[in-house]
């Protein structure tokens, strides 16, 4: 028994070890020129720790003077891109405009995107594709709604909102998967450590069946929904959760303490 658990924590922290904590602030609608000169201050007095990889999604108007003005280990993300160079496609954002001011990430397929602007499972992987194939580092978020979840519905939700992907793109090294169920975004109801765990650890099994162990152990997943300063360090002590993606507490301080949850 006790060599059993021996062997099972090692086999655990060999499979996170490779896997870099990787934490989003999605700022989402918010932030004036004031509030961000005060963000960014946060960020750059930190410290935060070198050991996380810290990625600040921006409303499109305030990425280049982001992209100007934020710390060098602060990296910046869209919130959206199309799925076309450039065009007739009035109010969209193309991934090359976004590589051409520096950025270098974007956030695609955010539950708010999904429910609020229609974008289907189909459309979000193809820009998920044409972000990868334009040098983009992509997060994708997925995530079940309440009554999906209340359905039992949870992982197949989140399963087909990752085949769709799957059957879009080869390449999955420039890719984070964010978990974030519906339910706990902006609720203040965080989904609990185990009920985290239960689904990142689910969806590293289906990938590792259904597109490849090595993907499944080198993809980084990371949770979404309500996280704060104080449940982020249990959260992020999970085996399968690589990292956060957070929301209203990135607008904080407090999200300097979420960077370091893992220290
Ligand atoms: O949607 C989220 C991040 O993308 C989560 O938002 P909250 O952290 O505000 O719940």
């Amino acid at each position: 028994m006790a060599t059993t658990c021996r062997a099972n924590a090692a086999l655990l922290t060999q499979s996170t070890m490779g896997r870099k904590f990787v934490v989003g602030g999605n700022w989402k609608m918010n932030g004036t020129k004031a509030q961000i000169n005060e963000i960014l201050g946060f960020l750059k007095a930190g410290p935060l720790n070198a050991d996380t990889e810290v990625v600040i999604g921006v409303p499109a108007i305030y990425l280049d003077y982001v992209k100007s003005n934020a710390p060098a280990n602060v990296e910046v993300a869209a919130q959206n891109a199309y799925k076309a160079e450039k065009g007739a496609f009035t109010g969209e954002t193309s991934p090359l405009m976004l590589k051409d001011i520096g950025v270098n990430w974007v956030i695609l397929g955010h539950s708010e995107r999904r429910q609020i602007f229609g974008e289907s499972d189909e459309l979000i992987a193809e820009k998920v594709a044409f972000a990868l194939s334009n040098g983009l580092k992509v997060i994708a978020c997925i995530g079940e709604t309440l009554e999906e979840r209340d359905a039992g519905k949870s992982e197949e939700v989140v399963f087909r909102q990752t085949q769709a992907i799957a059957n879009q793109i080869k390449d999955w090294s420039n890719v984070v998967l964010a978990y974030e169920p519906v339910w706990a975004i902006g609720t203040g109801k965080t989904a609990t450590p185990q009920q985290a765990q239960e689904v990142h650890q689910s969806l590293r099994q289906w990938i590792s069946k259904n597109i490849s162990p090595e993907v499944a152990n080198a993809v980084r997943i990371q949770y979404g929904g309500s996280v704060t300063g104080a449940n982020a360090k249990e959260l992020g002590s999970q085996a399968d959760i690589d990292g956060f993606l957070v929301g209203g507490a990135s607008l904080k301080p407090e999200f300097v303490s979420i960077v370091n949850a893992r220290q």
